[in-house]
């Protein structure tokens, strides 16, 4: 069985690790959309696709590399036609996993399984805390796996941040 579990990861913290390590004790392949792909930098998405490509994949094992595979989804002004792009972009999946009423609204006229992510410590662990810790110079490295610390060091997200 394949799934989709598409979300922003703007950056990739540890419930969003916790999350494909759900996903993944369900589906035997796992297709992660970075959502928002076309979107420009700006303060809620400060990061490339690119950029949120390589912070999962440093972060995440060997074995799990395996068995996900990553796409750019672009946001489409129309939600109908957002699935419809999704299609051509990612290859067939059985179940998405999501937490969106929206989405889950949108695959329920199909025949695919819809599968909530159970929240791992949100009051800490959500992008927008994250990229708030980092503005104000709070602690923010607990939070996140060591790819993506390593890779907010290297890129200097502080000043990236707080000039978006
Ligand atoms: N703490 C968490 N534990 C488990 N799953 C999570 C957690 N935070 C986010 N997710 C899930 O990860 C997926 C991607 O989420 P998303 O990129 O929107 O993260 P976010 O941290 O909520 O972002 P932001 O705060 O920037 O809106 C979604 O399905 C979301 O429900
Ligand atoms: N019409 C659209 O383009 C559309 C609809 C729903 C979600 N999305 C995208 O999916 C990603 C995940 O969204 P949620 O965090 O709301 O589940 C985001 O990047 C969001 O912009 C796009």
């Amino acid at each position: 069985m394949n799934g989709l579990l598409i979300g922003r990861f703007q950056p990739f913290h540890l419930g969003h690790l916790e999350a494909l390590q759900f996903a993944l004790s369900k589906v035997d392949k796992l297709w992660v959309g970075l959502g928002s792909s076309n979107k420009p930098v700006e303060k809620e998405n400060p990061f490339t696709a690119e950029q949120r490509k390589e912070m999962i994949l440093s972060s995440i094992d060997d074995s799990m590399k395996e068995k996900i595979s990553i796409y750019f989804i672009p946001d489409v002004d129309n939600h109908i036609r957002w699935i419809e792009k999704i299609d051509t972009i990612v290859p067939k999946f059985d179940i998405i996993f999501s937490n969106d009423d929206l989405t889950k609204h949108l695959y329920s006229k199909r025949n695919i399984q819809v599968l909530a992510i159970p929240f791992l410590n949100r009051e800490s662990l959500s992008g927008t805390n994250i990229r708030d810790l980092i503005i104000r110079d709070q602690k923010w490295d607990d939070l996140v796996p060591n790819g993506t610390r390593n890779f907010l060091e290297k890129t200097n997200a502080k000043q990236h941040l707080k000039n978006l």
